[in-house]
């Protein structure tokens, strides 16, 4: 099969990084397209980028030139897939000029998440809202070139809604009360300086406890024609930054509608395998991991389980204030950023959503200085 020609938009970032890793050995994308700041356009890759990741960056990729970070006055084609790793006021800027000469925009961002025909989508818990990719068609900034925008959740509330959709579609959730210890390189490079967080930790991260109450009642919200209805349930995040490097751990604690056994909760989690059978590259064969350690999950062991797009689950045990409480880990920037923003483009790729746009951009002529 030939591979599609993918586009990365803030490729020098932490989950742009992510994204060339992931990138490039995949079997169906072909990385072909980078862009980032006006500072890194007409440098190649390789000094563009700090490069902060444990496998070497690809000769090849490091030798590709960056593109200006709109869609006109790039050299040669531009692909019609774009994966973007923006901070959320470039990529409310940059990310609607792409869809709007036709491109499938998949959004690692804030900036669109909560926007009622942009799809909030982690695949294995709402894969259907997809649909609402339908109604962007509409949209007149969307220049009818069959261009939209798909995101995928902010990194802790990623791991918290794999854990929690099983149980929602057993027993109903009433409310959850959840506490965060996210890695430091959620913060992005050069991120949070390091006398602030070595031997500390912040118990403040900017808009964080917002983004995961918000996207978790959309995320597990019910798709009712063309818009979500959202999860009645009530959810409380305490958010914290701690001296990790990478992989965000939760502490859970959860009242549901319907009283449940441990083993009905091990069991739904155990059973919760929504994707298999599709094929899709980078999907773990099994989403929810339970681990009966004592002192399990933690960031250093089990981050990179399922290749890192995995939620672990540990320590579950009742809760003398709500029902049941337990632990779940989840990689920052490969489940939680680019490997979600990834699988949602395989999914999109299966459902045939990435065949029909109609990217028309002139190219530039000249090479760029
Ligand atoms: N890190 C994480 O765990 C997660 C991050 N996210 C989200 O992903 C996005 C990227 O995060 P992260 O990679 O950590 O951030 P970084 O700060 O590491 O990277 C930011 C990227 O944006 C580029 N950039 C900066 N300014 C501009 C501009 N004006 N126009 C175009 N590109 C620009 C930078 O390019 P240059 O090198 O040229 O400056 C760089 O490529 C953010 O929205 C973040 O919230 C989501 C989930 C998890
Ligand atoms: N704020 C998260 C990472 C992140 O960028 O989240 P969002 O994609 O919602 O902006 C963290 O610090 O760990």
């Amino acid at each position: 099969m030939e591979r599609r020609k993918v586009g990365i938009l803030g490729a020098t970032g932490m989950v742009g990084q992510r994204f060339i890793q992931l990138l490039s050995n995949h079997p169906w994308f072909e990385i072909a397209w980078l862009a980032a700041s006006d500072r890194s356009a007409g440098k190649t890759y390789g000094d563009a980028c700090r490069w902060k990741l444990d496998t070497p960056l690809p000769k090849h990729i490091a030798a590709m030139t960056m593109q200006p970070n709109v869609p006109e006055g790039t050299v040669g084609e531009l692909p019609k897939i774009i994966f973007a790793a923006l901070d959320a006021d470039i990529a409310r800027e940059l990310e609607p000029k792409f869809a709007a000469v036709g491109c499938a925009v998949i959004s690692n961002s804030s900036a669109f998440r909560m926007t009622p025909d942009v799809p909030l989508v982690v695949p294995e818990v709402n894969a259907d809202h997809l649909a609402l990719i339908e109604a962007q068609a509409s949209r007149r900034e969307n220049g009818g070139k069959g261009g939209y925008i798909v995101t995928n959740p902010n990194c802790s509330a990623i791991g918290l809604v794999m854990a929690l959709k099983p149980l929602e579609e057993r027993f109903g959730i009433e409310s959850l009360f959840v506490s965060t210890m996210q890695a430091v390189s959620g913060a992005g490079y050069p991120g949070v300086p390091s006398l602030d967080i070595m031997g500390n930790v912040v118990p403040f991260i900017k808009n964080e406890e917002e983004k995961m109450q918000e996207e978790v009642g959309k995320l597990l919200g019910r798709l009712d024609g063309r818009k979500i209805e959202m999860l009645d349930a009530k959810v409380s995040a305490h958010c914290n930054r701690v001296p990790v490097e990478d992989g965000h751990t939760e502490c859970v604690s959860i009242k549901l509608r319907k009283k449940a056994t441990r083993e009905e909760i091990l069991a739904a989690w155990n059973e919760f395998l929504p994707l298999q059978g599709q094929h899709l590259p980078t999907a773990p064969s099994q989403p929810v991991e339970y681990d009966d350690g004592v002192d399990r999950p933690q960031p250093r062991l089990d981050k990179m389980r399922g290749n890192g797009m995995a939620a672990t689950v540990g320590r579950l045990r009742e809760c003398s204030l709500l029902d049941w409480k337990f632990v779940v880990l989840s990689h920052n920037t490969i489940r939680g950023a680019a490997g979600a923003a990834v699988l949602n483009a395989e999914v999109l790729a299966l459902l045939g959503k990435l065949d029909k746009l109609d990217v028309a951009v002139t190219p530039a002529v000249a090479v760029m200085a």
